[in-house]
């Protein structure tokens, strides 16, 4: 599934359909900010060989950053990391049995020499994985860096001063 018609620059893949209620905050974002995505289901378990086929292809194909969101036994961002040397954003989805202390975990815990950028549990990390994304490309692209620049003036400006003691 393509975003729009633009060479999407941004990976998300998720183990399964059940991710993208979570998954989908992250697109939802890089829309706003005016980056060129792909969404695609890619499991390590249960697809090994599309993992293989979409991590070794990436970069080629000139997806600059994977934003990986997985639940439970979360082996899908570190091993992308394995495979790309594309920067790997890793989103542990909220598991049902562990809250997403398992996807967490399976997830920060990589290995010296193979990084996985971490990001919170749910559906803020799912957003703040989509921002750090923009922070990458803004590095070298200025239409991204102008975007990023003007969606964090309106969050802070919309940051009311006085408490609502009605609420
Ligand atoms: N953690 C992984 C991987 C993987 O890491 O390769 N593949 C699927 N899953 C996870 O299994 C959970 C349950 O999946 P189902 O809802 O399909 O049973 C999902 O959160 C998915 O990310």
């Amino acid at each position: 599934m393509d975003a729009n018609e633009k060479q999407a620059v941004v990976g998300i893949i998720m183990g399964s359909q059940s991710d993208w209620s979570t998954m989908k905050e992250a697109a939802t974002l890089l829309e706003q900010l005016g980056i060129p995505y792909e969404t695609k289901i890619v499991s390590a378990h249960r697809t090994p060989k599309r993992l293989y086929e979409y991590a070794e292809t990436a970069a080629d194909r000139g997806i600059k950053v994977i934003i990986a969101g997985a639940g439970g036994a979360a082996h899908l961002p570190g091993m992308t990391a394995a495979i790309t040397q594309l920067p790997v954003l890793g989103v542990p989805v909220q598991s049902k049995a562990l809250s997403g202390q398992d996807s967490l975990l399976s997830i920060v815990q990589m290995p010296a020499g193979v990084p996985v950028m971490t990001l919170a549990i749910g559906v803020a990390g799912a957003k703040n994985a989509a921002l750090s994304a923009a922070s990458i490309l803004a590095l070298s692209d200025e239409s991204v860096s102008a975007h990023l620049k003007t969606y964090r003036q309106a969050q802070t400006e919309n940051v009311v001063e006085a408490v609502n003691t009605e609420a």
